[in-house]
């Protein structure tokens, strides 16, 4: 069940052949009737890859799949509105507000990142008067937003019981116990549109290799160019989207708050087709602020303290991304290459070594 180093698929990207990998595929719906394989499956899943689609096509998990559509309409009104519009509000803080694009490091040396991103946080939508950008506020849109953001919650809530079930927590040490919804935490709904990019000739291109801060992260997208380096993957490949299904990863705070046993991921996205314009939602189900875990340093800390220093190391330069704990932008996973079969001092020098991009890009 787990992903072998064989690459069962390939496509040409950039000149090259590179894997596209594998993925279990986890039902919505039998979670929900809590069956007992399932929960064992999806318990694996985490452990093994940090990686799983969600099966959202039964009847429970359809609305889900209509409210994605309704966000990505919202979201051409949003992008395609001047830029004054847009960054009305600009970053309120990092889990709410518009960063343009270039705002961060890109996937490739010497770049910024290819994306614009509005993020409306679970906390905000809560509130009579939310912090939105007026063309998007008005009650038809904002309905939206509260529609996508409630189901977001329903299905990666579903699935931190599952997994607090399936490892026998009970109690206080239910994963669900530190997601509360009226506790503060930085759980948002972020939208993102990469503009197109040619890598052979552009300076703002794709999301760096990373892995998520959050316990869980929900994506849609119905266009490539997600890439994953599952765990002792040599390489980047990438993740077939996937009709009536969303993809789910660990983040770090699941993976500290399991002791470690869970995988956070490193995963990154390029440009696919350098002609389009992409779009993805992701909902980062955060632990509430004050939750305690030991990190990828060994250092007992605060999920809201994680979220800041991580937040302050991607939106950093990679020279000072290097100053940051070494594992910090990878979350204490190790990786591996053929060139390089540990990669600790790539890690520590900074997230795009000019090694990995000779190779990879
Ligand atoms: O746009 C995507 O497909 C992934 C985005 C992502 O990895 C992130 O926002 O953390
Ligand atoms: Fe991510």
């Amino acid at each position: 069940m787990a992903i072998s180093n064989e690459v069962p698929q390939t496509v040409q990207w950039n000149g090259q052949i590179v894997p596209v990998y594998p993925m279990e595929t986890i039902s919505f719906e039998r979670l929900l009737s809590q069956e007992p394989e399932e929960l064992e499956r999806l318990v694996q899943c985490c452990e093994t890859e940090g990686f799983f689609y969600i099966d959202l096509k039964g009847i429970d998990g359809r609305r889900f799949l209509e409210d994605q559509q309704k966000t990505l309409e919202l979201m051409h009104k949003f992008f395609e509105s001047p830029i004054e519009a847009k960054n009305q509000y600009g970053l309120i803080s990092p889990h709410l507000g518009y960063e343009p694009v270039g705002s961060r490091t890109g996937v490739l040396k010497d770049t910024k990142d290819g994306y614009e991103m509005i993020k409306v946080a679970r906390d905000e939508i809560q509130k009579s008067s939310p912090h939105i950008p007026s063309v998007i506020k008005n009650s038809p849109d904002i309905k939206v937003l509260d529609n996508a953001i409630a189901g977001c919650n329903i299905i990666t809530k579903t699935i931190l019981s599952s997994l607090s079930t399936g490892l026998g927590l009970t109690g206080a040490a239910r994963f669900e116990n530190t997601h509360r919804n009226d506790r503060p935490s930085t759980t948002t709904l972020a939208m993102m549109h990469y503009i197109p990019s040619d890598p052979t000739v552009d300076k703002k291109i794709g999301h760096q290799k990373h892995t998520d801060i959050s316990s869980l992260t929900l994506l849609f997208s119905e266009q490539w160019g997600l890439q994953i380096r599952p765990p002792k993957a040599r390489e980047f490949g990438f993740v077939q989207p996937k009709d009536g299904c969303a993809i789910v990863n660990v983040g770090d705070s699941l993976r500290f708050a399991s002791g470690h046993k869970m995988q956070s991921c490193i995963h990154r996205v390029v440009p696919y087709d350098y002609t389009e314009h992409r779009y993805s939602i992701a909902y980062f189900l955060r632990a509430e602020d004050d939750t305690m875990f030991t990190d990828s340093e060994g250092r007992y800390i605060t999920a809201g303290q994680w979220h800041d220093e991580k937040f302050f190391a991607f939106t950093n330069p990679p020279e000072l991304q290097a100053l940051a704990p070494p594992s910090m932008i990878l979350g204490g996973m190790e990786e591996y290459d053929d060139e390089q079969p540990n990669q600790d001092n790539v890690v520590a020098n900074g997230v795009n070594s000019t090694k990995e991009i000779a190779i990879e890009a």
